[in-house]
């Protein structure tokens, strides 16, 4: 289904699990980094707001979303780690650059997450035109950093 259809935005806090003893690992790529701060920030807001600590939220910068992955991994091999959250913008450019970025990306942030048995998140703002990526960090299809960071939650109640 698409955004304009749903988007996690809009959620059920009600059944969500206490996250007040929980440790959550942010990794933000550089790239786009004024759109990226914006998902950043509406991540790190709702965990908060559902109960995380400020102290248990750990936010590691990398160059760009291809290192998302290895930023995850670095983050999610502490055991007292609970949760991941990896947040990028990768907009299309003039070649499939973008294609192997993203595709990198979705197939090794599933792969730390299982092998460490843990939830890494998917952030990445994957799309065609500038714009697009505004209207999905804080404009007209929500902010998908508030949706990484409701999936993080929803996962650790599974
Ligand atoms: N073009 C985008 C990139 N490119 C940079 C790569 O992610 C990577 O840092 C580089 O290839 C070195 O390994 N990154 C984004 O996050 N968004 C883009 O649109
Ligand atoms: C994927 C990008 O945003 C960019 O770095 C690559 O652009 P291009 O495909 O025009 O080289």
């Amino acid at each position: 289904m698409a955004t304009s259809l749903q988007n996690l935005s809009d959620y059920d806090a009600s059944t969500f699990i206490d996250i007040s003893e929980k440790r959550f690992g942010l990794v933000v790529a550089d790239w786009n980094r004024e759109i990226t701060d914006v998902l950043s920030a509406g991540a790190y807001d709702t965990l908060l707001k559902h109960g995380a600590t400020a102290d248990n939220i750990y936010r590691n910068t990398v160059p760009g979303s291809f290192e998302l992955t290895l930023g995850a991994q670095f983050l999610a091999q502490h055991d007292e780690m609970d949760a991941v959250i990896c947040l990028g913008v990768v907009i299309q450019g003039e070649t499939k650059h973008d294609d192997y970025i993203c595709h990198a990306v979705a197939q090794g942030i599933t792969q730390v997450g299982l092998k460490f048995n843990k939830p890494v998140i998917f952030g990445l703002v994957t799309t065609n035109t500038l714009e697009q990526a505004w209207d999905r960090a804080g404009g007209k299809h929500g902010n998908k950093g508030v949706e990484a960071a409701v999936a993080a939650i929803q996962m650790l109640g599974f």
